[in-house]
């Protein structure tokens, strides 16, 4: 194992200082480091930052190999700056046994490229009526601490109850996909005046709202931990911070795509655009960013959702639900928060980074901060680069990528884990 010095990078978008690593750890911080031995990489108007942790990626194993593995979608984690991505228990077989979570884990190990932390499903085959195996899942080597039955709501209240009563004991969390499942019975896309003129039926942010307020109520009534995956809404936002004001243990994530598109691309009927919850209205993408900058939503997560060719190719109603995001997420949030100057890049390694690690407890040195004697998890951003993006420039299997034709500002240079390169000069390196 190689030992790196970085030179010269901007620190969090300040400082420019030098950093080496040896070991697997941070060994040194400071401006002109001695460091005989180490190979040198240039990092002059590179900004550097702690290893990003998305708390909310779909990598399809076991089951759907087509669309991803875990391999692959670890790969196109590295390629976007992550080092730790928390992989959503919708597989086939579901992630709801010991077993399961175990597998995911030891594949994203043997990987190199990312460390993946399973999601354990909260109810057995998410069929929403009979709590999964929670306890076993905890202790198990993965060490389980968020719980979703993500891609369904659990809409029973009484069982999201006792799953939020259950984590306590371990210190967990529900990580619940808020979707009233009557209100969005058939739902194409947001609900509105568009929705009428295109003819698909819409799904109302009432559907969403109304399952996050009575979350937040439950997980207050119990004195347990929420986490709101993919909040889109206004009415949302409102309803978290409300939470948040009262000092309720409430957090909530918000995706790079709801952070910039809009439900006007359905127009085009294309099914790249076709994702759960739906793109909304320009007033809520307003929303979703203040909500970022001021702190109620705690994190970004990509809900990175990949999908083959054959369900994405077709009519928007027969078409599944879901876009790529792990490779462009960076880009999306430097171009939506950072240069709007609604967010530093301190401010973004916190809810890239630290927020989605302390969320999910993980381990591993992860959502740490680039300081002497903590894991070496570090990513070089360029953000003066532009690209257009292409479908094609991608790790993952699958090719459903809502920004392609898009021009973004900014590109990943370089990865580590645990001091080990995932990616160099932009390209995938070998790891094992
Ligand atoms: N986001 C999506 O549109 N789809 C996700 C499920 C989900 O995140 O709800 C998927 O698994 O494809
Ligand atoms: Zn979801
Ligand atoms: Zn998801």
């Amino acid at each position: 194992m190689s030992d790196y010095v970085i030179r010269r990078a901007r620190l969090l978008g300040e400082e420019v200082t030098d950093l080496a690593m040896s070991g697997g750890i941070i060994t040194a911080v400071g401006p002109d480091l001695d460091a005989p031995g180490h190979v040198e990489v240039d990092a002059t108007g590179l900004v550097a930052l702690p290893g990003l942790v998305d708390l909310h990626t779909h990598l399809r194993e076991p089951g759907r190999e087509d669309a991803e593995t875990v391999l692959s979608g670890t790969r196109a984690a590295a390629r976007g700056g992550f080092t730790c991505v928390h992989a959503m228990a919708n597989t086939d077989p579901v992630a709801d046994t010991a077993g399961v979570v175990e597998q995911v884990w030891r594949l994203g190990r043997e990987g190199g490229y990312c460390d993946v932390q399973p999601v354990g499903a909260v109810t057995v085959g998410l069929g929403g009526s009979q709590l999964a195996e929670l306890g076993a899942m905890a202790d198990s080597a993965a060490q389980v601490r968020v719980f979703s039955d993500d891609g369904k709501c659990v809409s029973d209240a009484v069982l999201m109850r006792r799953a939020l009563e259950y984590v306590k004991a371990f210190d967990g969390v529900i990580a619940q996909h808020a979707q009233e499942p009557r209100l969005t019975e058939g739902a194409q896309m947001n609900e509105g005046l568009l929705s009428g003129e295109l003819g698909l039926t819409g799904w109302p942010a009432a559907a969403e709202e109304a399952i996050v307020a009575r979350d937040c109520v439950l997980a207050a009534h119990v004195g347990s931990r929420l986490h709101v995956c993919h909040l889109s809404t206004r009415g949302s936002v409102e309803i978290v911070r409300w939470a948040k004001s009262k000092g309720w243990d409430v957090t909530a994530e918000v995706t790079p795509h709801h952070l910039l598109l809009t439900d006007e691309l359905v127009r085009s009927y294309d099914p790249i655009y076709k994702v759960n919850p739906p793109l909304r209205t320009a007033d809520d993408v307003a929303a979703v960013r203040e909500g970022l900058a001021d702190g109620t939503i705690d994190i970004v997560a990509t809900d990175h959702a990949p999908h083959p060719m054959e369900d994405k190719e077709c009519e928007w109603s027969a078409a599944a639900f879901g876009m790529l995001g792990l490779e462009t997420a960076l880009s999306v949030v430097q171009h939506t928060m950072v240069d709007t100057g609604a967010l530093t890049w301190a401010q973004v390694a916190e809810r890239m980074s630290a927020a989605p690690a302390r969320i999910s407890r993980v381990g591993g040195g992860h959502g740490r901060p680039l300081a002497v004697g903590e894991a070496a998890h570090v990513v070089l951003h360029d953000p003066e680069a532009t690209r257009v993006v292409t479908a094609a420039d991608s790790a993952s299997l699958s090719r459903n990528n809502p920004y392609a034709g898009l021009e973004l500002p900014g590109r990943v240079v370089a990865t580590w884990l645990r001091g080990v390169p995932t990616v160099r000069d932009g390209e995938l390196q070998e790891t094992n």
